[in-house]
């Protein structure tokens, strides 16, 4: 690892201002998954340094919320700074901590960033309201204050964004947090707690706990009742087993959860566009994204233009470790990832799909999978209900709008859907038929700071991002004044 800074690689976790080793000092290596090779070792913590976290975090959350929103802005706003300033080096961390393409990264560190930008100036338009009184002798006023003490569990496809886009709306609102970022990428997270510190977030506003234990750390941050807001990024299993730990303290929650988006391309599409769509949702980050396309439901009278079209985008496709400049398909993040995406394409091609491009682990070995493309996919495949987290594109055919819209929608998901259509009356009829929080249309990039993030049905709970995001992390106060 070649940094400029060679102190934004931090191997402790952070913790009321200090970078400490667990208790018993056990730690857990951080390896590249491109090879395998160890990189760095973090402390692997438990339920007591987790509930020093919380307590530092409730400690500092009195002169931390007393601050004006002007005061936590400009601190923000240093931090967002400091973040592009180190964009290279938190970029390289990124790549062998996550396996992205060191230009994935970059995108993805000015991404996280642009989180703090844009909620450093959220904070400043927090507003209350007055409401006329029915009697004359009193006065209503509505107010917006900091939830508290919150908590973040986040995965490890996005090591920073999925942080800041909490953190982010936290910190502005006037809360302090403590972070458990993935156990397999949190060498990020705490360079991240180490730019922070340098713009000058206070002790124990922000607390970075590392574990190989999730459920250790996590089972303390859903049970303790100083923890007033979990706001989780992960899977749905996970999330409805951290949504009913948070019941007894009834705490707050948020849920990014999974996703199946469907990408339907109609007769009317622009062909190009909608191979340059799908290239953009389905191959990001190795397809290991949550709102990556992970069913192409493609009408009969282009698809066999579109698949090869796609087949051959994708065989051109590098495959390599993501440091290496022309590489634009990384490792998958571990072997469990690898089997499960093979036996998804078996499952597939044993039905009789077939791969007309890829199709198999990659020649490279390791946690390498080629980017694929699968033909005459049908509903009874596993790949029809199964979110892939692969580079692997299924190919559906339908006949009428009706029959697109009901397969898009057969999903107990509901994060992202995208469609590529010229007809102005189908793309109404179809973006308000369609059953997902987000709906890109002739687009495949949806995602950024100012738009509201965030699914329906089994893929989550509330919007990160917008003028939304910071509602998340404020409660509704009503003043009612008499005698007046
Ligand atoms: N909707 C979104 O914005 C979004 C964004 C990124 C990823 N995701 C989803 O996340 C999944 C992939 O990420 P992942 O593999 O890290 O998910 P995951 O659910 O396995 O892990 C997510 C986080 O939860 C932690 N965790 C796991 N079990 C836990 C437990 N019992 N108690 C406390 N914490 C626990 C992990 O350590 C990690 O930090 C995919 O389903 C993807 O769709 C969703
Ligand atoms: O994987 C989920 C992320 O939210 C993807 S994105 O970068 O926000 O689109």
């Amino acid at each position: 690892m070649q940094l400029k800074d060679p102190a934004l690689l931090r191997q402790q976790a952070y913790i009321d201002g200090s970078w400490v080793n667990a208790d018993l000092g056990a730690t857990n290596a951080i390896r590249n998954p491109a090879n395998g090779e160890t990189i760095a070792h973090v402390p692997d913590m438990g339920g007591d340094e987790t509930r020093r976290a919380i307590a530092a975090a409730d400690a500092a959350l009195p002169a931390w919320r007393a601050k004006t929103a002007k005061e936590r802005a400009a601190i923000l706003r240093k931090w967002f700074e400091l973040i592009m300033a180190n964009q290279e080096d938190l970029a390289q961390i990124m790549t062998l901590e996550q396996g992205k393409p060191l230009a994935e990264a970059r995108g993805e560190v000015a991404y996280g960033a642009s989180f703090i930008e844009w909620f450093a100036e959220e904070g400043k338009r927090v507003y209350g309201e007055t409401i006329p009184a029915p009697q004359g002798d009193k006065r209503l006023v509505v107010i917006k204050q900091a939830v508290g003490v919150t908590a973040a569990i986040t995965p490890w496809n996005f090591p920073i964004a999925m942080i800041t886009r909490k953190v982010g709306p936290a910190l502005a609102a006037g809360c302090t947090s403590v972070v458990k970022p993935a156990e397999a990428t949190p060498l990020s997270a705490l360079a991240l707690a180490e730019l922070g510190a340098r713009a000058g977030i206070p002790r124990g506003v922000l607390n970075i706990v590392t574990t190989a234990r999730p459920a250790d750390v996590g089972g303390e941050l859903t049970s303790n009742p100083t923890v007033r807001k979990l706001s989780f990024t992960g899977s749905t299993p996970v999330g409805k087993r951290l949504m009913a730990q948070c019941a007894d303290t009834v705490k707050r929650v948020s849920l990014e959860l999974g996703g199946n988006a469907p990408f339907i391309v109609f007769n009317d599409a622009d062909i190009d566009a909608a191979v340059k769509g799908a290239i953009v949702s389905k191959y990001r980050n190795a397809g290991q994204t949550c709102v990556c396309a992970n069913r192409m439901i493609v009408q009969d009278g282009i698809y066999d233009q579109f698949a090869e079209k796609l087949a051959q985008a994708v065989a051109a496709m590098k495959v390599g470790d993501g440091m290496q400049a022309d590489v634009v398909i990384g490792p998958l993040i571990n072997q469990a990832a690898i089997a499960k995406v093979d036996a998804l394409v078996a499952d597939a091609v044993g039905k009789g799909a077939t791969a007309v491009a890829g199709g198999a682990r990659h020649a490279l070995g390791g946690n390498f999978y080629a980017p694929t493309v699968l033909t005459n996919v049908t509903a009874d495949m596993a790949v029809a209900q199964e979110e892939i987290f692969g580079p692997v594109a299924p190919l559906f055919r339908f006949k009428t709008d009706e029959e697109a819209v009901a397969l898009a929608n057969n999903t107990r998901y509901g994060l992202a859907a995208y469609f590529y259509s010229r007809d102005i009356g189908r793309v109404w009829r179809v973006a308000e038929q369609l059953e997902f929080g987000m709906v890109g249309i002739n687009e495949g990039a949806i995602s950024n700071e100012v738009a509201p993030f965030g699914g329906v049905k089994e893929s989550g709970i509330g919007r990160e991002g917008s003028h939304h995001g910071i509602e998340e992390y404020l409660t509704i106060k009503y003043l009612c004044m008499g005698g007046i």
